[in-house]
């Protein structure tokens, strides 16, 4: 595909830095080398140049140049790399944005050309975004899967399977007009397509390791006032992010820290104490914690050892940790207190490790029997389900029409070529592309 604008950006992180890497996409690369460098160097060779404005100097730095097809985004491609100086920066940029035809590229926009150009199918170009954005060692490890086609490459034997699935209905449609063949090969062609819907239901529930990878596993701290919640945020973010004093009721609103435990994206909530009888602010603040209490992957139920009010949290929706706070100032009577998986002091930090290491334990539960390739979006998964039930329309109306099933198996191989974009992806690329960052 021939655009008509030659795009370049910055395609390296913030300035100043050590290098910059400057990228130059479109027909007129070639050109905008032999303008500002000293020659065309040998493809995909880096070679160290001198860039000028006419006489002036502005850097050296290295040139490599990829003909198209070759290239990241299939067309001609030039990478200056410069000295990440802003000004060093801004007047290359500034210097190659003159020629003409050539611009400033878009977010994404060299990313949708290698899409455009078939260097990347929707599923991987969702993934490079996502590897982009990876904070986690978890994140990473799936975005570089989907990235790397292994998704893409699951949904194209599915479709195969379907495709190949219909063939033989269809052959068994022709041969039984002539009403001397059995239904014996369909037989296992459906034996197949159930096999393949069971398949694509674990995929698909596979979706909330996926959110959890993402998103965070949701941890929220309760109990009653003065328990020690803020204390255990704090303990646990390792800086002062809560405010603690000894008054019951400091804490009103919801807050968050995010931490990387194991590799894994964990985002802890302290939340108001929960009492009766509290004053107007306060109430909003323990109705806030009992909502995200609900809506928690795990639940850390603390009580003091030296004064227990324990709450009620037997509305939770996930997994809830029973925890003894103020070991430290807990009584010798105290001392082995029973019916808490954890006690620990936020003031000697005993108990620590080991809270952190459960919490962990269980985010980890929850990922890993979900698989290693796994859909990353909603959209995957609203076109999976709906995949799955055109699968399941074939396989109930056993007394449909042949013609009809093969149909219903044709409009879920559909579905799952929407995921790769292998079908109509038009009105999608928007919304994918405007998840980029310039010079990507
Ligand atoms: N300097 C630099 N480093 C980079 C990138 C880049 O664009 N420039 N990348 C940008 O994301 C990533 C690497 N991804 C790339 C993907 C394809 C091609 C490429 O030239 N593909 C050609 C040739 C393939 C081959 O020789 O095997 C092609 O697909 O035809 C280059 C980089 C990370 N590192
Ligand atoms: N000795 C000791 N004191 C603690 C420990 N944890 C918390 N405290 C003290 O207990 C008091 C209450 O701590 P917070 O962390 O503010 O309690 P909270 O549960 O957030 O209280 P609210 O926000 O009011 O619901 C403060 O004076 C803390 O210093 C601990 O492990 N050992
Ligand atoms: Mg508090």
């Amino acid at each position: 595909m021939i655009f008509g604008d030659t795009i370049v950006a910055l395609s390296s992180g913030r300035l100043p830095s050590g290098v910059a890497v400057i990228r130059v996409s479109g027909h007129q690369t070639r050109f905008v080398i032999e303008t500002i460098c000293e020659f065309v160097p040998d493809s995909r060779v880096a070679s160290l140049q001198t860039l000028r404005r006419g006489k002036e100097i502005l850097d050296r730095g290295l040139v490599l140049f990829f003909p198209t097809p070759h290239s990241f985004t299939g067309e001609d491609v030039a990478e200056l790399q410069v000295h990440g100086g802003r000004a060093t920066v801004s007047s290359i940029l500034h210097e190659i944005t003159r020629l003409p035809q050539v611009r400033l590229a878009e977010a994404g926009e060299f990313t949708r050309r290698a899409f455009m150009n078939g260097k990347l199918d929707l599923v991987q170009t969702e993934a490079l975004a996502d590897l982009i954005n990876a904070e986690t060692e978890a994140q990473r490890r799936l975005a570089q899967r989907n990235s790397d086609g292994a998704q893409s490459r699951l949904y194209a034997e599915w479709r195969n399977r379907l495709v190949n699935a219909r063939a033989l209905i269809e052959a068994d449609i022709d041969f039984s007009d002539e009403g001397d063949v059995p239904g014996s090969v369909a037989d296992r062609v459906w034996t197949d397509v159930a096999a393949l819907s069971d398949q694509i239901s674990a995929h698909i529930r596979g979706y909330s390791a996926a959110e959890i990878i993402q998103d965070g596993f949701h941890v929220v701290i309760l109990g009653a006032p003065n328990a020690g919640k803020s204390s255990l945020l704090n303990a646990l973010a390792r800086r002062d992010a809560a405010i603690v004093t000894d008054e019951p009721g400091t804490t009103r609103d919801v807050l968050e820290v995010v931490l990387d435990i194991n590799g894994l994206k964990v985002i802890v909530a302290d939340t108001a104490g929960i009492r009766d009888g509290a004053g107007k602010v306060e109430s909003i603040g323990i109705e806030k914690a009992r909502a995200r209490g609900r809506d928690a992957d795990l639940v850390l139920k603390l009580e003091d050892l030296t004064d227990p009010h324990p709450v009620d949290t037997s509305w939770a929706a996930g997994e809830v940790v029973r925890i003894g706070t103020k070991l430290d100032l807990a009584s010798a009577s105290h001392k082995r207190p029973s019916g808490y998986d954890h006690c620990i002091s936020t003031v000697t930090g005993e108990g620590m490790t080991s809270l952190v290491q459960t919490i962990g334990d269980i985010a980890e539960l929850k990922i890993r029997d979900a698989g290693d390739i796994l859909p990353s979006r909603l959209r995957h998964v609203e076109l999976l389900q709906d995949a799955l039930s055109h699968i399941g329309s074939a396989l109930r109306d056993v007394h449909a029409p042949l013609e009809i099933r093969a149909e219903e198996l044709r409009l879920a191989t559909d579905r799952l070529g929407r995921i790769t974009g292998a079908v109509d992806v038009e009105e999608l690329l928007g919304v994918i592309f405007s998840q980029f960052c310039i010079g990507k």
